[in-house]
């Protein structure tokens, strides 16, 4: 018999696993405490942007003509409980207010609601991103609450999907990791994700520790490339290098490689900055804290990347915001995402706006979720709209339609022609000979 799946907190994560886990051919039943995102995706569609996920839910969304039905969504926990084999946690686990670690009450309270009503064999999977030890801890919670006792186990099986690319890396990710304490439960995983395995996915199977502590470092790792390399760019930017061409001539070293070695104003998003700053505050707790100390400073110079864009686009308006006006093209934290989670496009927005100059912000799909974000900031309907009458025009989410604009159109709008490239993506020859001044971040000769 195939295993029923169910999916607990259907956003970026788990609405993409819960389709993934649809097209893999099971059946899945979603839930969430948000009914407006259940009604949204009951009607077969997606309450964010990503890039394929809309053919997905129409494929398998129940009531929708022609799918197979195979995914249903519910506010019931009754009906999950009922349902379910397997049940996915994927729920939010963001920064705590005014503190680096991470605020766990949103998985504690779904387990809360969950297992008191596993009356059946059952296995609890967390793919929420945690501090090391909440498995063991939420395993016992849930022996505690479970009237099954024994029969209902726990795992850990992190996600590493990317934002824009969520429906491609769950159908077919890089890795697999699961966390178990048993055989039950690894066997049961084998079972869900036999289809990626078969066509040649690494499946690891850890303790609890080490799952947890796989999903931190690989974001610590990403974080800790980013950083280096916008590193890089400050010497560059000081002793006159092109940190571009630097990083594309020690990515050509396999050992080094060349992802993740764009420089610019830095990672955001809801995953990243909150990640690292969770995993060291964990550290701190376990008494470890001195081995990662070095993130502390990933971390400040990737905050210094939004503020040395700040202080780019003062200069370039004569060294003063007021009486200035300055288009921003890109609010989301990165191309073809609609998310804005602690986005450098906004924070830098909002910075220059709060000292004085008047704002207008582009994104091709942010502009919802920013305004809700930013109210006071203005924004256009298009990215001609937001560059006119600017002073200095700074792009800063590289979205592959702002490497297609024409730059001799803009130059007709725009007040003064000074354009800031905060993800090294454009084309300065294209800028300069349409009458641009172009400068970017840590290519001072580009
Ligand atoms: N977004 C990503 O790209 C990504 C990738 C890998 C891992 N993660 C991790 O996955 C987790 C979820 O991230 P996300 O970006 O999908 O967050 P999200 O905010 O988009 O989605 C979380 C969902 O959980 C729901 N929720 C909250 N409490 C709940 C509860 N008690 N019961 C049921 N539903 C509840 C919320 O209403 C929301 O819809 C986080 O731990 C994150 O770090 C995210
Ligand atoms: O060379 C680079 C690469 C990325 N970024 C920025 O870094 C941030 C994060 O990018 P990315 O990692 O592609 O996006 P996410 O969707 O947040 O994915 C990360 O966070 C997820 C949540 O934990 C993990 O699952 C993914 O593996 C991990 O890549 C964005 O602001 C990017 O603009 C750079 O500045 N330079």
């Amino acid at each position: 018999m195939t295993l029923k799946l169910t999916v607990i907190g259907t956003g970026y994560l788990g609405a993409t696993h819960a389709a993934a886990m649809a097209e893999l051919g099971f059946e899945v039943l979603g839930l969430d405490i948000d009914p407006a995102k259940i009604e949204t995706l009951r009607a077969g569609r997606v309450p964010m942007y990503e890039p394929g996920l809309d053919e997905l839910l129409a494929r398998h969304v129940e009531g929708i003509d022609g799918s197979t039905g195979r995914l249903r969504f519910t506010t019931s926990w009754q009906e999950v409980a009922d349902f379910g084999d397997v049940h996915f946690v994927c729920v939010n686990t963001p920064q705590k207010h005014g503190e680096y670690a991470c605020d766990m009450s949103y998985v504690d309270s779904a387990i809360d609601a969950l297992a008191p009503l596993l009356t059946r064999p059952a296995l609890v999977v967390g793919k929420s991103t945690v501090p090391v030890g909440s498995a063991a801890r939420l395993a016992a919670r849930v022996a505690e609450l479970a009237p099954a006792g024994d029969a209902v186990d726990l795992a850990w099986n992190p996600e590493f999907l990317r934002e824009g690319f969520a429906v491609q890396d769950t159908l077919r990710p890089d890795r697999i990791v699961v966390g178990v304490r048993g055989g039950t439960a690894e066997k049961l995983l084998r079972e869900v994700y036999a289809k990626p395995v078969a066509d040649g996915t690494p499946f690891v199977v850890a303790d609890y520790a080490t799952a947890e502590l796989v999903k931190n470092a690989a974001n610590s790792f990403l974080s800790t490339k980013i950083s280096f390399i916008n590193a890089m760019a400050e010497v560059c930017e000081a002793a006159g290098g092109d940190v571009v061409k630097l990083a594309e001539a020690i990515g050509h070293d396999d050992r080094i490689g060349r992802k993740f070695l764009r420089a610019g104003i830095g990672f955001g998003g809801g995953c990243l900055p909150k990640d690292i700053r969770a995993f060291m505050a964990r550290a701190g707790e376990l008494g470890a804290d001195q081995a990662l100390t070095f993130l502390r400073e990933v971390d400040s110079i990737n905050m210094r990347r939004r503020s040395h864009m700040v202080e780019l686009t003062r200069e370039a308006c004569g060294g003063a915001f007021l009486g200035k006006r300055v288009a921003v093209l890109g609010a989301t934290f990165k191309p073809d995402s609609d998310d804005v989670r602690d986005s450098p496009a906004l924070n830098v927005a909002g910075q220059i706006h709060l000292q004085g100059a008047q704002v207008t912000v582009f994104d091709p799909k942010g502009m919802e979720n920013a305004a809700r974000l930013f109210p006071t900031l203005a924004y256009a309907p298009t990215a001609l709209e937001a560059v006119r009458g600017a002073h200095a025009v700074l792009h800063l989410t590289e979205w592959k339609q702002f490497r297609e604009l024409d730059p001799a159109e803009l130059a007709g709008v725009a007040a003064e022609r000074v354009v800031l490239d905060g993800r090294n993506t454009l084309d300065p020859q294209l800028w300069r000979e349409a009458g641009w001044t172009f400068r970017a971040m840590g290519r001072p000769n580009a």
